[in-house]
């Protein structure tokens, strides 16, 4: 089932438009993986999605609910979480203070330390003593808070070593799995792509391949071409 779909959407940045008429959907129990260079504009896209920037034309709209025209936290309260880049964490909180903030129920604080029981030996210890890794967990488990339908990933893996990445990536499959709709931005595009259902590649605020992850997992010299090679800007977005 789709939950979320993006119709052509079009955001400015000092009023210059980097991101020019995308359209994607993600689905529940799938993970849309959003790949591209850096500066393609995925982290803009993901902003316009959660309300975040000011989008300048196009719909986004939440299990066909035009959010459109609603600020950011309308839109979470609708079902939109965001991780955005950084990995902020209140430092002097507890791993568990952290996770209660917005907190609906106790269920969902039991959902992530499921999820990651990594956390629960860590659970009185103050966040910022926690690894890169760790303070990851708690971002993830906290934007569960609000029980979402729709969760937005943008770079969780920035700064960390890949062992930890996938285990990451195996936390962000089974959150999927349980019927979230997740749509993943990532630069290490082959893990993404690993445990991704439909693959998204940006390039210069237009995306230019939309299809399935296993394809472009099996043809690393085409990802490579859609990343660096020489595309005809003007032509076809979906290869
Ligand atoms: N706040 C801003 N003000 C002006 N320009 C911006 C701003 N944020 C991003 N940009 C520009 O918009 C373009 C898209 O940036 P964006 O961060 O969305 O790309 P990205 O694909 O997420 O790249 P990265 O992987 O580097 O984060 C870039 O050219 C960037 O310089």
């Amino acid at each position: 089932m789709t939950m979320l779909e993006v119709r052509a959407l079009v955001i400015h940045r000092t009023n210059i438009p980097v991101v020019r008429g995308v359209s994607l959907i993600a689905r529940a129990g799938e993970i849309s993986v959003l790949l591209g260079a850096n500066g393609a504009g995925k982290t803009t896209l993901l902003e316009g999605i959660s309300g975040v920037a000011p989008v300048a034309d196009g719909e986004v709209l939440l299990e066909n609910v035009n959010l459109s025209r609603e600020g950011a936290g309308t839109r979470s309260r609708a079902g939109l979480a965001h991780v955005e880049q950084g990995r902020t964490v209140f430092g002097s909180m507890t791993t568990e203070e952290n996770l209660l903030v917005g907190q609906r129920d106790d269920a969902a604080l039991d959902q992530i330390y499921d999820l990651f029981p990594e956390l629960l030996a860590r659970r009185d210890i103050q966040s910022r003593m926690l690894s890169g890794g760790e303070q990851q967990m708690v971002v993830i488990g906290r934007a569960l808070a609000g029980r979402p339908k729709v969760l937005l990933i943008d770079e969780m893996s920035a700064g960390l070593a890949p062992v930890v990445v996938s285990r990451l990536m195996k936390g962000v499959r089974r959150l999927a799995d349980q019927g979230l709709a997740v749509v993943l931005v990532e630069q290490f595009a082959h893990l993404a792509l690993e445990i991704g259902d439909r693959a998204y590649v940006m390039r210069r605020g237009r995306v230019v391949y939309e299809g399935d992850c296993a394809s472009l997992r099996n043809d690393p010299a085409r990802l490579h071409h859609l990343y660096l090679g020489d595309l005809n800007d003007a032509g076809v977005d979906v290869v």
